[in-house]
């Protein structure tokens, strides 16, 4: 974490705090308080209350879900500039899901009061926090969808074009090597199963996994997902 920065820097540098009013932002940077989460640390749990959005300045976050026996289900990775907790401070609810740092993780944590008034002072930002709302909305019909029509080939293939990224020469490609076991929680299938579809995909060519870890989608993958 950049000790050189002040919270105002900190705060203005994410994309939501930025629409704030100078004197709104003074205000809102005196009430943040930063905090570093280890590797594996929950940041909130599903079913408990913190009344506190956090916004993350470095590291990653898994967002996940559990049933009772403990299976769990990925959500959503979140990165830099990402910010959770504003579901429980929106409807008064439990947190929704368990967010669990990845990596090491620094973050700016805000108060429910103060947060709530950045939303009715600033329209804008309750618009910005809406559309991220809307996304996650369309992410999860999405989802649903590929639950309740695809296999598990549709289903894998859905979350690898999910996670691609497009590289200097226009492939899709996963830089990081994927874990099967993560991959299994993001669709819903067993690790044994998700280790099979991959294996398939490559011997049949939807996918190439280089000898760096990486994976390179192919544009068959598409008629899959
Ligand atoms: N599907 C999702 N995608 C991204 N973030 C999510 C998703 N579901 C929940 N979250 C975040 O995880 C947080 C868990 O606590 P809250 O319910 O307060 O607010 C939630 C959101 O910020």
């Amino acid at each position: 974490m950049s000790t050189m920065l002040s919270n105002l820097d900190l705060l203005r540098r994410v994309p939501l705090f930025s629409l704030l009013t100078m004197p709104q932002a003074e205000v809102i940077s005196g009430a943040v308080v930063k905090k570093r989460f280890k590797r594996g640390e929950a940041l909130v749990e599903q079913g408990q209350r913190s009344n506190t959005l956090f916004i993350l300045l470095t590291g990653r976050a898994r967002v996940m879900t559990a049933d009772s026996r403990g299976r769990e289900v990925i959500l959503a990775t979140l990165s830099q500039g990402d910010y959770l907790g504003e579901m429980s401070i929106i409807d008064n609810e439990p947190h929704s899901a368990t967010v669990r740092a990845e990596v090491q993780t620094d973050v700016l944590m805000l108060g429910r009061t103060e947060f709530a008034r950045c939303l009715t002072e600033n329209a804008s930002m309750s618009l910005v926090v809406m559309r991220g709302l809307v996304k996650r909305l369309r992410h999860a019909d999405r989802k649903i969808e590929s639950l309740a029509l695809l296999d598990v080939y549709g289903r894998v293939a859905h979350a690898l074009l999910d996670f691609a990224s497009t590289d200097a020469q226009g492939q899709r490609v996963i830089r990081d090597k994927i874990s099967r076991q993560d991959l299994a929680k993001m669709v819903g299938a067993s690790r044994e199963m998700v280790s099979r579809v991959m294996k398939d995909l490559e011997e049949r060519g939807f996918i190439e996994v280089l000898p760096t870890g990486a994976t390179v989608l192919k544009d068959r993958l598409d008629a899959l997902g």
